[in-house]
């Protein structure tokens, strides 16, 4: 099994992308649904928030106010660290069990959904192929606002938070232009599907090789052992 990176700006496209590639049965390791998770009331992340940030950014049944919690991080440096610094390690602990859990399943490879996965770098060793989603500036920012009803304030403030995209797809191994409609979207990854299975056939072709040249290599080494000396 090998694993992809996807990632892009906030509201380029991510998610939008990794539903298509689910529904041809990719698995989705998805770190935004995770980081929802582990804030859940009374999970380790959940009290360390309570600790550092107080009960304002909570409701009063206990669930995080994310919007409120959003615009504290996103307009305070030292305070969206705090909370990548609480938060990203119970992420990547979840993260981990999924790898695993997909790598005993026998799948071919498993999507690891990571907006920040340049900003973080925690991914990047583990990952054979960065896949970035992008689409222009005002079109992302016109998607942000309009997704989740932000003010061009606080959508510019998250936006800025983040690598520039075009720095994003300097690094990527593979970009998806999400500029257009959706069915241009999909075209693109329909084509990656295919590109995805070719890399694994050719993988595992490489594999039974190697694994063919090192039985090989062993077995002369103890038939060497055994009849030479
Ligand atoms: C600040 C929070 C509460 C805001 O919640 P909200 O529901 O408004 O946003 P949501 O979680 O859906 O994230 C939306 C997008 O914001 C961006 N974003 C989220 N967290 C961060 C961050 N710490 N730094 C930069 N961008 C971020 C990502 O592009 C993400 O896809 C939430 O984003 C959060 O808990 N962030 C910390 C965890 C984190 O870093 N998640 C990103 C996983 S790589
Ligand atoms: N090609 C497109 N045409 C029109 N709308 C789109 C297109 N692609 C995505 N959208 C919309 O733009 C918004 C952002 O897309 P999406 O949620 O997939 O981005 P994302 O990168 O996952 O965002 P985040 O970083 O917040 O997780 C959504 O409302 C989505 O429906």
């Amino acid at each position: 099994m090998y694993l992809i990176g996807l990632t892009g700006g906030i509201a380029s496209g991510k998610s939008t992308v990794s539903k298509r590639l689910a529904e041809f049965g990719c698995p989705i390791i998805d770190a935004d649904l995770i980081a929802r998770e582990v804030v859940e009331p009374g999970k380790p992340a959940w009290r360390k928030i309570k600790e550092t940030f107080g009960a304002d950014v909570f409701f009063p049944d206990g669930q995080l106010d994310r919007k409120q919690l959003g615009e504290i991080v996103f307009s305070d440096e030292n305070k969206r660290n705090q909370l990548n610094t609480i938060t990203h390690r119970e992420i990547a602990k979840v993260m981990i069990l999924a790898i695993l859990k997909c790598f005993a399943s026998g799948c071919q490879f498993a999507v690891l959904d990571v907006p920040l996965l340049f900003e973080t770098k925690r991914w990047l060793s583990v990952v054979s192929k960065v896949v970035v989603v992008t689409c222009d500036d005002q079109t992302q920012l016109d998607r942000l606002m309009n997704r989740d009803d932000f003010s061009i304030e606080e959508a510019q403030k998250r936006i800025n938070v983040q690598m520039p995209l075009a720095e994003k797809c300097k690094r990527a191994t593979h970009i998806i232009d999400n500029s257009k409609d959706i069915k241009y979207l999909n075209s693109q990854v329909n084509d990656l599907v295919k590109q995805f299975q070719k890399s694994y056939e050719q993988w595992k072709i490489r594999s039974v090789l190697l694994s063919g040249l090192g039985m090989f290599i062993f077995t002369s080494i103890y038939l060497y052992n055994t009849l030479v000396k």
